[in-house]
């Protein structure tokens, strides 16, 4: 099992928005998370990034815990032990999250760089295979303005692949895109699941969940 997230609890203003829910992510699974409007998956989704803090629950990635349960609560790690979480933990947002002046190329080594994972020419080569695979490694010079909206989303999956997280987030991966992009995408999104990493997916797309998704939560599950 890769993640693990256990009796997760969350109120805001006293009002239960997630009352005691666990799950698991397993490597390859595509976990789609649907549900009305205002139900808690954007929380939950929140609270797996360390966006936001639980109440109560656990939740850990292979062995590498955000918080325990204790008599306090949700108890969270240790700032270093949060970013040995982190560093398990991929997200792609909705609008993508593209550093506007920078070009593709620096987009996506940014991060790498910064965290030490490898020199430049080790990360430009792993950029530079991560789009071929994706068919768009000719526009890694360019700005991201420059790029469809199809072509932004490629570029934030690799991103966030850059970093070789267990689990990958999605934000509502297909909103800003037509059916033909969408199911691109989906593939893309089942050739990570099949290379090990655990996905999870929030969305409205009900048909796209369906198609793509290997288990589906509904966030109805969230309060019992
Ligand atoms: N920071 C916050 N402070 C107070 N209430 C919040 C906060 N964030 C979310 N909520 C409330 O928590 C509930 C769940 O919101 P959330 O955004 O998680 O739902 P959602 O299922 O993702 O909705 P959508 O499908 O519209 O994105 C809503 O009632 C929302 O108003």
């Amino acid at each position: 099992m890769l993640l693990e997230a256990k009796n997760i609890s969350k109120k805001y203003n006293n009002q239960p928005v997630i009352s005691d829910f666990s799950f698991t992510i397993d490597s390859g699974d595509i976990v789609v998370l649907t549900g009305r409007s205002g139900t808690g998956k954007t929380t939950l989704m929140r609270i797996l990034n360390n966006l936001e803090t639980a109440d109560s629950g656990s939740l850990k990635i292979e062995d590498t815990p955000l918080f325990e349960q204790t008599e306090r609560g949700a108890t969270y790690v240790s700032r270093k032990e949060r970013k040995a979480y982190q560093s398990k933990m991929g997200m792609v947002f909705q609008d993508y999250a593209l550093f506007p002046n920078f070009t593709i190329r620096e987009n996506l080594l940014e991060a790498p760089l910064s965290q030490k994972l490898g020199t430049r020419e080790e990360l430009n080569a792993k950029a530079e295979e991560l789009l071929t695979d994706m068919g768009i490694v000719d526009q890694l010079d360019k700005m991201p303005s420059q790029l469809s909206g199809g072509q932004k989303q490629r570029v934030a999956i690799a991103r966030a692949m850059m970093l070789s997280p267990k689990v990958l987030c999605f934000d509502e991966p297909t909103s800003a895109l037509d059916r033909e992009s969408a199911d691109s995408i989906g593939k893309l999104i089942q050739g990570i699941a099949q290379n090990g990493t655990g996905i999870l997916i929030v969305t409205h797309d009900t048909p796209f969940g369906e198609k793509y998704g290997t288990r589906l939560i509904s966030s109805s599950e969230f309060i019992k």
